[in-house]
């Protein structure tokens, strides 16, 4: 076991299992410190150890995907039922398909009915045959977006492509969903959520394409992690000029996603209707996202640890 801080006198000891690159991007030292000043030791686990013969854990943060992990934690959990898993594996998996994923979406029912909240239209297609079938019988006009089925976290499953035409059917690596393209002004929300913490932040997203344009747009256009393309102006990275959701919907779509997915750390891609101000989309969930990139993250992640170890983290 590698302790990320030597002995130390915190109370509370939280065991990670991530892999390297997660390691690196989130377990930073800055994170490690503010913890320790809160009485919260950071511990990145062994996976080469059963959990059980490690440290004696006051919670377990993980994000990994093998079915050999998954089998290690169901086991403990088992024989551990008081120790807080973050999060049960089943409830991880649903946001491992990007069908599964929007289901709950669209079982809320949010007290802000000056807005609504869905999903866009989408279909599952094997093939160029069923995406077409799945276009029709969804009444979908081109621009769509093809989009992997599986968002298992691979670097293929981030590889999108916007398609213009049914000749840019015929490109994409199947299966894929194919979801209709909404015009938002190209800014898309991320509602992150730890717990009962929910905070929001603009990022830059695909530019809206108007009817002119599409006369001229041909085929498949591929695409992936536009949110962290760098622009040539950094208010253009952050979809400058485009106004923020209310705080009431982001506070209320954190707390019953959060209650409806069984999950407490993940974040929403959320967009909003170009042409209708009062309908948002979600667009994508996504399990465990890259908190540090949040401003203060060290504050927002500790506070939801802290619930956690004082038994605080309820709905
Ligand atoms: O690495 P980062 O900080 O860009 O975080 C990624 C997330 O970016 P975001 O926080 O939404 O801007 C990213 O979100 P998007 O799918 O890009 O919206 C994913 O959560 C990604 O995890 P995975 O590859 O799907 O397992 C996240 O990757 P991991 O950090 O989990 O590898
Ligand atoms: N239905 C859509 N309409 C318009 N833009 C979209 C739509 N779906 C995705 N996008 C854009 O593509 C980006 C990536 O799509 P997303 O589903 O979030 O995939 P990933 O899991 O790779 O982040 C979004 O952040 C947004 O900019
Ligand atoms: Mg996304
Ligand atoms: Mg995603």
């Amino acid at each position: 076991m590698s302790e990320l801080e030597g002995p130390s006198p915190s109370r509370y000891r939280v065991g990670f299992a991530l892999e390297p690159k997660k390691v690196h991007s989130f377990l930073q030292s800055s994170l490690i410190q503010h913890a320790k000043n809160h009485g919260i030791q950071l511990i990145q686990m062994d996976l080469t150890i059963p959990i059980d013969q490690q440290n004696q854990f006051h919670c377990i943060i993980h994000k990994l995907h093998s079915p050999q992990w998954t089998q290690q934690l169901r086991h403990f959990s088992l024989h551990n039922p008081s120790i807080p898993i973050i999060d049960p594996p089943d409830s991880v998996d649903r946001l491992h398909h990007r069908v599964t994923m929007l289901d709950s979406v669209a079982k809320l029912s949010l007290l802000n009915d000056a807005v609504s909240v869905s999903i866009p239209k989408q279909a599952v297609a094997n093939d160029e045959i069923t995406a077409v079938e799945g276009l029709d019988s969804l009444n979908l006009r081109f621009p769509v977006i093809a989009k992997p089925l599986e968002a298992d976290g691979s670097a293929s499953s981030h590889n999108l492509c916007m398609v213009f035409d049914r000749e840019g059917l015929k490109s994409l690596n199947y299966p894929v969903v194919v979801q209709e393209f909404v015009n938002h002004g190209g800014a898309v929300f991320k509602i992150y959520v730890a717990g009962r913490h929910v905070t929001c932040v603009r990022r830059k997203s695909l530019a809206d394409i108007t009817d002119e344009e599409m006369k001229n747009l041909k085929g498949a256009m591929p695409f992936s992690h536009v949110s962290n393309m760098k622009g040539s102006r950094e208010e253009e990275e952050e979809g400058e000029g485009v106004e923020m959701p209310p705080e009431g919907l982001v506070s209320e779509l954190g707390r019953t996603l959060r209650e409806a997915l069984g999950l407490n750390l993940f974040n929403v891609d959320v967009i909003r209707d170009a042409s209708d101000e009062k309908r948002y989309l979600v667009i994508d969930i996504n399990y465990f996202p890259g908190y540090a990139k949040l401003p203060c993250y060290e504050t927002f992640f500790t506070n939801f640890l802290l619930d956690v170890v004082q038994g605080k983290n309820t709905a």
